[in-house]
């Protein structure tokens, strides 16, 4: 069994588990359904930099990265330092994450929030929005094209933005629908943990421009940026690179300069 697989099948049982104990009306209680959210997309076109910078405090590929540092800090340090949006991990299991991590970044910041988690349920679409995310991720590695249509659809009816994330052009083609915002291309290879980021060059000429492109994972230079831009590359999508600082606002601040200059 690949990771993947271990993921999403333990992620079935803890969504089962989760809407056992809250159920769908009691999340649609919350505050934050009512909140207008921020388009991420919108600030991907609008930007020159495109910096969606992560909070990760370990993964599957690198174990631990930062176990030690506030979310809220980070959040703050990442808005600061001038990104476009942050992705703030909830999953508990294999990255360290939590939904009170989404809520408390929600509470210090106002720049767009994309809940990354692995979506294999319309509950977990109705929980990013109750804990604040502006977006969600859909992976298409884990999902058929029915489930991506659905699942975008209703995340567009509660305002969200769709982060649709491939890995090779099957993937890609059985995706494409108008109800997504961006695609994202990840360059890590999730059998081999291999980075490459050939992966989003290779992809780029097959995404319509309609969509805004963006490179996640294995980046970590100002050149590697600079170069994907010129494949159409609007958001970058950077985790381990700033989390495994003292700072990580510091990190993405001096990072983001750098690709002003
Ligand atoms: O990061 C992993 O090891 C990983 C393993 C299995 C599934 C997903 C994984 N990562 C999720 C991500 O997409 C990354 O956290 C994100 O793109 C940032 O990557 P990086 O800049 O390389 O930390």
């Amino acid at each position: 069994m690949n990771i993947l697989d271990k993921i999403v099948a333990d992620k079935r049982k803890e969504v089962d588990l989760k809407k056992s104990l809250i159920t769908p009306s009691q999340l649609e209680q919350s505050v934050l359904m009512e909140r207008t959210s921020t388009s991420l997309a919108t600030a991907l076109r609008n930007s020159t930099t495109g910096i969606i910078a992560e909070h990760k405090r370990r993964s599957p590929s690198k174990s631990v990265i930062n176990q030690g540092l506030n979310v809220q800090d980070v959040a703050m340090g990442y808005e600061t330092a001038g990104v476009c949006g942050m992705s703030v991990l909830t999953d508990g299991k294999y990255f360290g994450g939590s939904l009170d991590d989404l809520i408390l970044a929600r509470a210090a910041v106002n720049m767009p929030l994309l809940r990354k988690e692995f979506i294999i349920d319309e509950y977990q679409i109705l929980e990013a929005k109750a804990y604040g995310a502006d977006v969600i991720l859909l992976i298409a590695a884990i999902l058929d094209r029915e489930e991506i249509k659905t699942f975008s659809e209703m995340a567009k009816s509660l305002g969200l933005d769709v982060l649709l994330e491939v890995h090779n052009e099957e993937e890609l083609q059985k995706s494409i629908m108008p109800s997504l915002d961006m695609l994202g291309v990840n360059n890590r290879n999730l059998k081999t943990f291999e980075v490459s980021l050939e992966t989003s060059k290779t992809l780029s000429e097959q995404i319509p421009d309609d969509f805004v492109k963006v490179s996640e994972s294995g980046i970590s230079s100002v050149e590697a940026i600079k170069d994907l831009q010129t494949y159409g590359y609007q958001g970058f999508l950077i985790g381990e690179n700033f989390m495994k600082t003292d700072d990580p606002g510091e990190s993405a601040k001096e990072f983001i300069n750098e690709l002003n200059r």
